[in-house]
């Protein structure tokens, strides 16, 4: 299954030929495999780097100093600090053993700049000064980003209006810095644990960088391979960016464009190991959303009398709250009106495809 490795350059300044061919690669990246992967894009090593450098430096706080900034799990957006193994990715999903699978993780996570409603909040330690700054500016070259692949996806469709983008218009993205600690490679195997279990991101897309250790992995989609649900996304250099396609691309487009379904565990090298450690790890995700007042049903080109609209109308906000209940355990007559009640269901059956029948499932949506 291969996932295309495109120019970002091409679309924001290469011809119009240049253009229309990185618009239709991207697409057909999307539609065969859920992901794509960017190279001479805005980020520079230098930046990267000092991007893993400052996410080191705020984990490597004592936990009391990182949970001064805790964040409020709930049916809302995410701001601040969540300790290790509070977030369970695998409790979106159909399939009963992933969903009591544990994640081995701690992020940080941010929105805009400017959200009132949901403000972020910093880490006060000298030492993380520079942080806040740091990280506004990486968060807005993330946005501009996203919104520049939302304009490609638009030509793609021959849609070139900037309805897609104005979608997401202003952001309220999830910025999330995750860290993997160190962790011994028994507690990966089997199906009791994982880095992060195999699940979909809620937006539409989501950008990723990974540091140089490895584990990342994605649902492997090609006919042919009958052995294994997953296969490994290596990291290559750390100025490669995955992006992979999330829920909202999928309901946007009545399931035609599946969302990419990835995990993370340990390194193909050290998989079958014992009594060896699997070293840290810590990743960036730009989780790219809708404006919170966008609706995350079928967009009107992909709904007709004979492809009626197989996701229901709700905003992105509703979806997101929806998303968060789960996998914050909570519980959701609590929590959860009752159209995000019935969706639940709806979501597991469309979204899920793990273990052996990916293909079947896949189908039905
Ligand atoms: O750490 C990674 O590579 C993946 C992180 C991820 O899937 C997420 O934050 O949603
Ligand atoms: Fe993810």
């Amino acid at each position: 299954m291969a996932v295309s490795t495109l120019n970002y350059n091409h679309f924001t300044s290469g011809t119009q030929e240049q253009r229309e061919t990185f618009a239709r690669e991207l697409l057909d990246s999307f539609e065969r495999t859920g992901f794509a992967k960017l190279k001479a894009h805005t980020f520079s090593a230098q930046e990267l780097n000092e991007l893993f450098t400052w996410g080191h430096k705020f984990f490597d706080q004592p936990l009391d100093v990182k949970n001064e900034i805790p964040n409020e799990t709930g049916p809302r957006p995410m701001r601040g600090y969540t300790p290790w193994r509070v977030e369970e990715v695998g409790r979106l999903h159909r399939d009963e053993r992933v969903r009591l699978m544990k994640d081995s993780k701690e992020h940080f996570d941010q929105g805009p700049s400017y959200d009132t409603e949901f403000p972020n909040q910093w880490p006060k330690a000298p030492e993380l000064s520079g942080f806040k700054r740091f990280m506004e500016d990486f968060y807005q070259q993330c946005d501009d980003t996203c919104l520049t692949l939302m304009a490609a996806l638009e030509v793609a469709w021959g849609i070139d209006d900037g309805s897609l983008v104005a979608r997401c218009v202003p952001s309220s993205t999830d910025l999330r810095l995750t860290h993997y600690p160190a962790i011994p490679v028994e507690e990966m195997q089997g199906d009791r644990a994982s880095r992060i279990a195999p699940h979909t991101d809620f937006g539409p897309i989501t950008l990723l960088f990974q540091d140089s250790t490895g584990g990342l992995e994605i649902e492997d989609r090609d006919e042919n391979s009958k052995t294994k649900s997953f296969v490994p996304l290596p990291p290559t250099d750390t100025t490669e960016m995955i992006v992979n396609v999330g829920d909202t691309l999928t309901r946007w487009t009545n399931g035609k464009i599946t969302g990419g379904i990835h995990q993370v565990t340990a390194p193909e090298a050290m998989k079958e190991g014992s009594g060896l450690m699997i070293p840290p790890r810590m990743s960036m995700a730009y989780l790219f959303k809708a404006g919170r007042n966008v609706s995350v049903g079928p967009l009107p080109k992909f709904v007709s009398d004979r492809q009626p609209a197989i996701y229901p109308d709700m905003t992105a906000f509703e979806f997101q709250q929806w998303r968060n209940s789960t996998v914050y355990g909570l519980n959701k007559k609590e929590h959860l009106n009752e159209k995000e009640q019935l969706n639940d269901k709806e979501h597991m059956i469309v979204a899920g495809s793990w273990n052996s029948t990916p293909k079947a499932i896949l189908l039905q949506a």
